[in-house]
């Protein structure tokens, strides 16, 4: 499996947390920053995450930001990303299984770090349940 991970500032921490654990599991990790606390553009490091699971360099892509939002609206600009905002396990769960997400958006500055870590775990572990939930996911795609 390989994760491709991009966070803004108020990620960084999460991120490392994440990556660490990650890389215990023996998943390949495709770190694209930031890795800096200081202030930069969430965009400029969710292109690269999103692109790599566009096209299917990367498995499963993980962003973080202060509330998400922001990560998550950039990702779902690309044809093939579904990116769901989780803040719980069961939301996380639920983005699996019946919206087939491939990025997890993360809000450091609402969940605690093992929150985010459970819920990572929880997003790579939970499978699409197809389905009725397949018709409605290819539903998504505008063009
Ligand atoms: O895009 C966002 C808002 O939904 C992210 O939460 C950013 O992390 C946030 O806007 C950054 O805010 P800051 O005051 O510049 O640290």
């Amino acid at each position: 499996m390989k994760i491709a991970i991009g966070n803004d500032h108020a990620g960084t921490e999460y991120k490392f947390t994440i990556v660490e654990y990650l890389t215990s599991q023996g998943i390949e990790v495709i770190n694209h920053g930031t890795n800096e606390d200081s202030s930069v553009d969430y965009p400029d490091f969710v292109h690269p995450v999103a692109k790599d699971v566009d096209s299917e360099n990367a498995d499963f892509g993980i962003l973080i930001c202060g509330s998400g939002n922001g990560v998550a609206m950039t990702a779902n600009k690309y044809k093939n990303i579904r990116a769901g905002l989780c803040w719980t396990k069961e939301i996380t769960e639920l983005t699996r299984q019946h919206n087939n997400a491939n990025i997890i958006c993360i809000p450091a500055r609402f969940t605690s770090a093992p929150q985010a870590l459970e819920m990572v775990k929880t997003f790579l572990n939970t499978a699409f349940e197809g389905g009725r939930h397949l018709n409605r996911v290819n539903k998504i795609p505008m063009c």
